[in-house]
């Protein structure tokens, strides 16, 4: 099967232009795909890189050379507004943590990825009480801003909105922290669900148990960190 995401020769350093312009040697020779219905796992110690591929990924961090094709596209050559399209239609990402707009009720928030892709109203809203529902957050708290949420509430708000459109492919950074049992296995069962339809997923899962249960493999990233000098 063809690729969704398919990252081919990466390599990322940072200058520290504060600090006399070290440059870090961050990842080199980053080769990875991965297919529609499968989830990697990125591993490796503290440090070595799990973030800023992730964020590569995404488009926030550009690479020095080498491609990030998601779908067919060159994340790495995009003009950004081809990035915004793609994050828009094809590429989900899932944090831990809610940015909270004010004043936006908590059902607009999880509704507006599908407006976003032109869903109608009363179709997005219907998916968006869904998975409100599913991931426990009070009905009575639906029409309020997430602003003044708990932590928890904002982070399955989080994750309702992260789940409401079907991307193609999907990045999550560590979806089962802090949840509940029962809220954790809601959070299993979505990304389970995504595998089914064709997501492409890569994640950072420090719940062990979560990873096995959930990716197909996984790749240590510090196989791609350059020897760094003492
Ligand atoms: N914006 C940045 N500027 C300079 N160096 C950075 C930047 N972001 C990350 N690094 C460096 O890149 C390396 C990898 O960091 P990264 O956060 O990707 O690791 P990680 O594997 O996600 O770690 P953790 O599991 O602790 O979150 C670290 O040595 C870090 O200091």
């Amino acid at each position: 099967m063809t690729a969704m995401i398919e990252l081919d020769r990466l390599h990322k350093t940072f200058t520290l232009h504060n600090q006399g312009g070290v440059v870090i040697d961050v990842l080199s020779d980053v080769s990875l795909t991965v297919a529609p219905g499968e989830c990697v796992a990125l591993t490796g110690a503290s440090g070595a890189g799990k973030s800023t591929l992730m964020r590569m990924i995404y488009g926030n961090y550009r690479a020095q050379s080498g491609a990030i094709l998601i779908g067919g596209v060159d994340l790495v050559q995009a003009e950004p507004r081809e990035i915004i399209r793609l994050r828009r239609e094809v590429l989900g990402y899932v944090s831990q943590f809610l940015r909270v707009v004010p004043r936006v009720p908590t059902l607009d928030v999880v509704a507006e990825p599908l407006r976003a892709v032109g869903v109608g109203s009363d179709e997005a809203r219907t998916r968006a009480k869904e998975l409100l529902a599913q991931l426990n957050i009070p009905e009575r708290l639906w029409s309020l801003s997430p602003t003044t949420f708990s932590g928890g509430e904002q982070q399955r708000v989080n994750i309702a909105r992260g789940f409401a459109h079907p991307y193609p492919a999907m990045l999550l950074d560590e979806p089962t922290a802090s949840l509940d049992a029962a809220n954790r296995e809601v959070v299993l069962s979505l990304i389970e669900d995504a595998k089914a339809r064709g997501a492409a997923i890569i994640g950072i899962f420090h719940d062990e148990a979560a990873r096995a249960r959930v990716c197909d493999r996984e790749i240590d990233v510090s196989r791609f960190t350059p020897a760094r000098a003492a």
